[in-house]
């Protein structure tokens, strides 16, 4: 049966108020329409893959340096003319050696001479001396500059996913978390391994030069040495690059465990039950099993680069027994052997330095294609080409034969679901754990698109709104609210921030949302009222520096949040009284039931005592409809809400009966 035709279509202007109906029951859509490739519709299968390309491509390597000449385009430019300065000064260095020793040899009673070699030799010495650290500050402050600039990039990137899927995606997780320490260092390694490039041809040049003089093989032999080097060594960096990328889901656990044994929520659970031993036992092996990953490449490099600096040296002690040779038959100078060891050094170490550098940024290389992944992503919500920015709430919204599933590995969450909730009324989701009362909430945000149906707010469908916009006229409580570690305020104002850099709500507004949530009392009596830090954990003996709240205090204050936004057209509360006391709960119930007169609301709670007087409640089992209708007519029906009900009223009578 095709779940189009088999679901309740009743649309918004005709709610099902009237009376109380078992609702149809769904099937499961057919194979002929499909599931869509990715749960929640997010465009981009690519994002979270599982593989990493390991080739540094030539794009990655121009967004890198485009990133850089961004960040701070006179730093390279200052850079680049250290490197050559740098690069020159060795080989001067060699060749002035070079000429003392033979001015000393043959014109030793040449004082002006001397005089000028070794002027020029001493400040050679001061600019080998003082050029690293002019060139170390240069680039560190460059890593600096593009550092802020690709987190920025980033997380602006991140920001683009409007919906959730990505931050349920462990894979994605890892790709951001790679692409946060790659973006920020490759590009000024890029850079760096650029000019190193610059550089080493520049000294090589120069030191080949001077060994094409005093022996064109050893030229030959010591420049043949280097490109196995340099060949092993990338060959190196793709596989470090790939060892990472396997070892991201180890780091991850391990973090895991590592918040764990430190949390203070954790701590009374693993205190109670002594789990900390266990964890602290799988946080090991994770690091043990990482640590295997990287010792198996650490020996890999040992070797390689142990051979080719065997091979190094075997040239270099060749070179210089058949130069001392050379000169006792008197067909090299003093002056000639010096060069030729400065030279063999030199080039090795030009070279090497080469190496290490080209190596390293082609290692940042390929892990920046995460940080290209992440910020060049599509968003994870389809966008609609012309988004209509939603229209104030007039005749409610409609959840239309609604089928959702996390992703295709997952069982069916919602399947088939259609229900209304009329404008200025207060709907209740009412279900066992796991029935998708929560899911409901998250679709109605946007947080996520049904794999099938529709929800229309006043007849538009969600996926044609700006998720922004439409979330702009949404006040939530959720179940897992958040604790910021901020003011009382600003825990507050951050309810009516939308897209700003800065918090504008006035104390006016504030009070009034604290006041509707039950928690001004509260907040004033704190040591410095509204303005008190609170946290989640002490600040050492200064009570001023940070307060802790209890459950209860935490949750009104979330409730103040949604309350704050005035334009609201709808409030989704869910689960809004589980952190309160019975005496809390009517009283905040009170409140909020004069705050939603004007307005449209979706309760979620479990206490059926706290939302019996909403207008409709819809009852959902195993991600169905079940029931739907007022409280005296669900009980009339005598179906699964009625059962619900009288469980938790016996639980209040002395006599247990209902
Ligand atoms: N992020 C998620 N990824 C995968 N499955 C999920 C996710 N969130 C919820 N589910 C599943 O969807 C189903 C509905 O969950 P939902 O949280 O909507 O239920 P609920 O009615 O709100 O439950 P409760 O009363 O316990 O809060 C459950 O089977 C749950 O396991």
């Amino acid at each position: 049966m095709n779940p189009t035709t088999s679901a309740d279509t009743a649309s918004a202007e005709t709610p099902p108020t009237g009376h109380a109906t078992p609702a149809p029951s769904s099937t499961e859509p057919t194979s002929a329409v499909g599931p869509p490739a990715v749960a929640g519709s997010t465009g981009d299968a690519s994002v979270g893959a599982a593989e990493v390309r390991m080739k540094a491509s030539p794009a990655a390597l121009g967004r890198a340096l485009g990133l850089a000449w961004q960040a701070g385009r006179w730093h390279i430019v200052a850079y680049a003319v250290l490197a050559l300065l740098e690069a020159a000064v060795p080989v001067t260095a060699a060749w002035l050696t070079k000429s003392a020793l033979d001015v000393v040899a043959h014109r030793a009673d040449d004082a002006s001479a001397l005089v000028a070699v070794g002027g020029a030799l001493a400040a050679a010495g001061v600019a080998a001396i003082a050029l690293p650290h002019v060139s170390r500050y240069v680039r560190q402050e460059l890593e600096r500059r593009t550092g802020r600039l690709a987190q920025d990039r980033l997380f602006a990137g991140v920001e683009r996913f409007t919906g959730l899927a990505r931050f349920e995606d462990p894979a994605f997780l890892d790709r951001i978390s790679l692409a946060h320490t790659s973006g920020g260092a490759t590009p000024s390694a890029v850079v760096a391994g650029t000019l190193a490039i610059c550089r080493a041809f520049v000294t090589v040049l120069g030191f080949l030069g001077a060994l094409l003089v005093v022996n064109p093989l050893l030229a030959g032999a010591v420049l043949v040495a280097a490109l196995p080097a340099l060949a092993a060594e990338l060959r190196l960096s793709r596989q470090r690059a790939s060892m990472m990328w396997r070892i991201g889901p180890m780091e991850r656990r391990q973090l895991f465990y590592r918040q764990l044994l430190t949390s203070v929520r954790a701590a009374k659970e693993l205190r109670l039950f002594g789990a900390g031993r266990y964890f602290r036992f799988r946080m090991n092996a994770e690091r043990a099993a990482a640590d295997s990953e990287r010792r198996h490449l650490d020996r890999r490099e040992l070797g390689v680069e142990g051979g080719l600096g065997l091979l190094s040296g075997v040239i270099a002690g060749a070179g210089l027994i058949w130069a001392l040779l050379a000169a006792r038959d008197g067909r090299l100078t003093a002056g000639d052997i010096a060069l030729l060891a400065t030279s063999i050094v030199g080039v090795q170490s030009a070279l090497a330095a080469l190496v290490n550098e080209v190596t390293m940024a082609h290692q940042q290389l390929l892990n920046f294609d995460h940080y290209l992944t992440v910020t060049s992503a599509e968003p994870d919500l389809r966008r609609p080409a012309r988004p209509v920015a939603p229209p104030a709430l007039r005749r409610g919204i409609e959840f239309r034969d609604v089928w959702f599933r996390y992703s295709p590995e997952h069982p069916w969450s919602l399947r088939g679901v259609s229900f209304t909730v009329p404008y200025g009324s207060a709907v209740a989701l009412v279900g066992r754990n796991g029935a998708g009362k929560s899911t409901i909430v998250k679709l109605l945000c946007r947080f996520y698109d049904p794999e099938r149906g529709t929800i229309l707010w006043d007849g538009v469908d969600l996926r044609d709104l700006d998720p922004g916009e439409l979330r702009a006229r949404i006040g939530a409580v959720f179940q897992d609210y958040m604790e910021y570690d901020l003011t009382a305020a600003e825990n507050i104002a951050i309810g009516d921030v939308a897209g700003r850099e800065r918090l504008t709500a006035s104390a006016a507004r504030i009070e009034a949302a604290a006041r509707k949530a039950g928690v001004h009392d509260a907040v004033s009596a704190l040591p410095r009222g509204y303005d008190t830090l609170l946290s989640r954990m002490f600040f050492g003996p200064d009570p001023e520096a940070g307060v802790v709240l209890s459950g209860g205090q935490w949750q009104r204050l979330a409730l103040a949040r949604a309350v704050l936004g005035d334009g609201r057209d709808l409030l989704i509360l869910d689960e809004p009284s589980s952190g309160l006391d019975a005496e809390a709960e009517a009283e905040i119930h009170n409140r909020l039931r004069e705050h939603r007169a004007e307005r449209t609301s979706l309760l979620i709670s479990h206490r059926l005592g706290a939302v019996r007087e909403a207008d409709v409640l819809v009852v959902l089992d195993g991600g169905q409809v079940a029931e739907r209708g007022s409280h005296d007519e669900l009980m009339r029906l005598d179906g699964l809400y009625r059962r619900l009900f009288t469980l938790q009223a016996q639980g209040y009578r002395p006599d247990g009966h209902p």
